[in-house]
């Protein structure tokens, strides 16, 4: 069995239903089982210019899959959900969803990059992932999420703003403890 952390984000579309459908979806495929949820937030989109804020979240997972597969079975999820891909570095999506950590694996190949490459920057990643993961390390640095949390400067954590909080939102089901 494998653990895995997946970043979702949402910014166009109706965000929370895309949200929803997501975890919705990763629960039906039998060699994945959600383990934990973490709040969602609002977030400033970071790295392209667009009014359309994000809602972020992270979730743990189990699952059989080995790491490539996951990413396969999410990217499936990703096109069921609207997902339209374009040539820009950054744009706008109904849902995303990112690996950021697979057991304590380092995997570096074209398609997959494990600890996900931007994670340790991006407080819309580290808030989610420092309340369902606070103590977890990263395997490149041996520090906690949430003392990368702690550390960043305001200026990047300011965009991100708590919007329902974890064991609140009573229609995601799985929000309940
Ligand atoms: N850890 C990872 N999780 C998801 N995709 C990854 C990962 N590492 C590499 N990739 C590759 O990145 C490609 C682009 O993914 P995507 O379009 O979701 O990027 P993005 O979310 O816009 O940007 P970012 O990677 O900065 O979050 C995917 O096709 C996938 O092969
Ligand atoms: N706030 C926010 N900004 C982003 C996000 C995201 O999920 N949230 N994802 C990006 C590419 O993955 C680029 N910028």
């Amino acid at each position: 069995m494998n653990v895995a952390y997946v970043a979702l984000g949402a910014n166009i579309g109706d965000r929370t239903h895309y949200l929803r459908k997501a975890l919705e979806e990763i629960n039906r495929v039998p060699t994945m089982r959600i383990t934990s949820v973490s709040s969602i937030y609002e977030t400033e989109p970071v790295g392209f210019d667009t009014d359309a804020y994000f809602l972020n979240m992270a979730i743990a997972l189990e699952t059989d899959e080995h790491a490539e597969g996951l990413l396969a079975k999410l990217q499936g999820i990703e096109q069921q959900l609207d997902r339209v891909r374009n040539n820009e570095r950054y744009s706008s999506r109904t849902i995303d969803l990112d690996i950021l950590l697979f057991n304590e694996e380092n995997i570096e190949k074209n398609a997959l990059c494990i600890p996900h490459p931007r994670m340790h920057e991006r407080a819309f990643v580290l808030a989610p992932m420092s309340e369902i993961a606070p103590n977890v390390k990263m395997p490149t640095t041996g520090r906690s999420l949430k003392q990368i949390m702690d550390a960043m400067p305001e200026r990047l954590k300011k965009g991100v703003l708590l919007w329902r909080r974890q064991g609140q939102a009573e229609e995601f089901g799985l929000f309940e403890s």
